[in-house]
């Protein structure tokens, strides 16, 4: 398992269902240590991309993280280079503790011995992962108590104890207040560094407040690629956006 920040390189990456292109020959490059957002319209293909870097889609082309080629290895060998996923919807043993929660993460990394020895004990990288994601004073609730915000921190924290060095994280601010997403935003600038993270999201606040690089996806390629600014003031974005009904952002971003 990889002990720092590796970087994603992708290249020609494609992923088709029935004939249908998805991702149609993407070429991405995101620095170890970045916080890479990736934005488009509904059904741009962002979704499949991480679905296919994960390893839940099979894809053709090439996805290294650090050394290591990640398409054609099957789901759990993907996890266990280190990459790890959230998904829109929070994936927690709700009538479990937030620490039990963490715990059973954590424990899919280790031999029962590790296990054994540490029971009783809060282990150190469990601990450090509550106070990173906030929760060390809610560690003893269940987590299906939890609000919203507060279970998207904890999906983070497992992935924390499970030691991904690549975060994938598909619309982590989604349905959150204003505060939530401050929180979020600060949780995701302590992760990355020693990580590297990406975030499929929609909320164009959010990305202008966050984002330290940008791709837009359109029709399953990338469309533009650069800082906030650079693809807010990018013609091709705000066509794309202009065009699309849900799409306020990169035509409100053309003043920046
Ligand atoms: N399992 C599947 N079988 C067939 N088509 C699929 C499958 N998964 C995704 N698609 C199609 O692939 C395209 C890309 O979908 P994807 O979910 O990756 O888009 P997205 O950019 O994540 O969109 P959204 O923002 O709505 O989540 C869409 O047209 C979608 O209908």
């Amino acid at each position: 398992m990889s002990e720092t920040a590796g970087g994603l390189r992708i290249r020609g990456l494609r992923v088709a269902f029935d004939g249908f292109v998805a991702v149609d020959g993407v070429d991405l490059d995101v620095a170890p240590g970045d916080i890479r957002f990736l934005i488009g319209p509904n059904g741009a293909g962002k979704t499949t991309l991480v679905d296919a870097v994960t390893g839940l889609v099979k894809a053709t082309g090439s996805a290294l993280f650090g050394e290591q080629e990640l398409l054609g290895r099957e789901v759990h060998r993907i996890a266990r280079l280190g990459v790890g996923r959230t998904f829109q919807t929070a994936a927690l043993f709700e009538e479990l503790t937030v620490l039990q929660n963490l715990d059973i993460a954590a424990g899919a990394g280790r031999s029962p011995w590790t296990m054994l020895r540490r029971r009783g004990a809060v282990p150190d990288d469990v601990a450090y992962a509550l106070e990173t994601i906030g929760l060390a004073d809610r560690r003893d609730v269940l987590a299906g108590t939890l609000a919203h915000g507060q279970k998207q921190w904890l999906e983070i924290g497992m992935l924390l104890v499970q030691n991904a060095r690549l975060l994938l994280l598909d619309e982590p601010v989604a349905g959150m207040s204003h505060e939530e997403r401050e929180a979020t935003g600060e949780l995701l600038g302590k992760v990355a560094g020693e990580r590297t993270v990406v975030v499929i999201e929609h909320d164009m606040d959010f990305l202008r407040r966050f984002a330290r690089t940008v791709t837009v996806l359109h029709a399953g390629k990338v469309l533009s690629e650069g800082t906030v600014a650079q693809v807010q003031a990018d013609p091709k974005v705000q066509e794309v956006y202009l065009g699309h009904a849900t799409g306020e952002p990169a035509a409100q971003g053309a003043e920046a």
